[in-house]
């Protein structure tokens, strides 16, 4: 890499160890200009520490994170100036409104009176939020508050944009209003990174998905270059009665499928050829008085990717 890559983020060789657990395993990834980048994994697997790390709020044990070709460090304010960090948890003064929770952060933040004031009305509008501006943030929805929050990010017009899980906790909804936020910053030019342990986000929402587990990144590219590590395999969808466990465990046993992960009332299956292994993995269920409800053979999703690499799945 030369240093006039286009890239906003280079991370290279993280680690990061607490007591005797490794929480960031030598993590190495870059985000360009536009581009919008999602770590997925499971709970646990590291993606907070990652990013904490990211934004200089955690000291990496050994590895970089340069913005722009800048070191980030816990000890320096520049160039963490040029990144919007949006944490987990929410920074939102309930008895304020939301015009004066930014003009909070934004006058924080150095800025005039008219400037903060111009800047927040402009933010308002990118988190779309300026019918409710002088609403008390107390009567705001959850997926408002998460808007607002992610504004505080945004007022000091970060190159790169960090969001922790940000539709943790918010309705359908409220979720695809944020997620439509994110993507009309990515077409402004913003790097974004951001976390989730949702396939489903990840898949919409990324250019490239970098999957962690257990603190490693174990596999990066877009949907479609991920999907592709799969070769020629199936994912069998089966909803089964009683016992998920016991389901499971017949279906691992079965000598063509790959992996198995229990997922809500059902369990996914990842085979070589579904048509071909169908009937062994439906008699051995039958066999062990396991009752399938419904079979669906799909396309294989991040999910898929993420059993294959792992034998786990994502979420249960
Ligand atoms: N301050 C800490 N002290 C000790 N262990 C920690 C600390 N922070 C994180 N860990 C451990 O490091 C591992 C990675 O945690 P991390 O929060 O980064 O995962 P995550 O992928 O962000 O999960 P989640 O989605 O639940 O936030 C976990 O085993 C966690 O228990």
């Amino acid at each position: 890499m030369t240093t006039d890559t286009p890239e906003v983020l280079s991370c290279k060789g993280l680690r990061k160890r607490f007591d005797d657990v490794t929480a960031v395993d030598d993590v190495s990834f870059t985000i360009a200009a536009g581009e919008t980048y999602g770590l997925l994994g499971p709970n646990g697997a590291g993606k907070t520490t990652i990013i904490s790390m990211v934004a200089g709020i955690l000291r990496p044990d050994a590895g970089d994170v340069l913005v722009e070709g800048v070191p980030v460090s816990t000890r320096t304010t520049e160039p963490k100036g040029r990144i919007g960090y949006v944490p987990q948890e929410l920074a939102v003064y309930p008895d304020l409104t939301g015009r004066e929770n930014l003009t909070f952060f934004a006058r924080l933040q150095g800025l005039s009176r008219v400037a903060a004031a111009r800047r927040v009305a402009h933010v308002l509008g990118v988190v779309g939020l300026t019918d409710r501006a002088d609403d008390r943030a107390e009567h705001y929805s959850g997926g408002m508050r998460r808007r607002l929050h992610i504004g505080m990010g945004l007022l000091h017009e970060p190159i790169l944009l960090v969001l922790d899980e940000p539709t943790a906790g918010v309705d359908p909804q409220s979720r695809n209003a944020i997620m439509d936020n994110i993507r009309e910053l990515a077409h402004s030019g913003l790097a974004i990174l951001y976390t989730t342990h949702y396939m489903e986000e990840a898949e919409r929402l990324c250019d490239r998905v970098g999957v962690i587990d257990a603190g490693r990144l174990v596999a990066e590219g877009t949907r479609r270059e991920l999907v592709a590590l799969l070769g020629e395999r199936d994912r069998i969808s089966l909803s089964v009665d009683g016992d998920l466990g016991h389901a499971e465990d017949v279906a691992r046993l079965v000598p063509a499928v790959l992996g198995v992960a229990a997922r809500g009332r059902g369990l996914e299956l990842l085979v070589h050829d579904a048509r071909q292994c169908l009937p062994a993995v439906l008699s051995a269920l039958a066999e062990e008085d396991v009752r399938v409800r419904a079979v669906e053979v799909d396309e294989p999703n991040l999910e898929t990717v993420f059993l294959h690499l792992t034998g786990r799945a994502l979420r249960g």
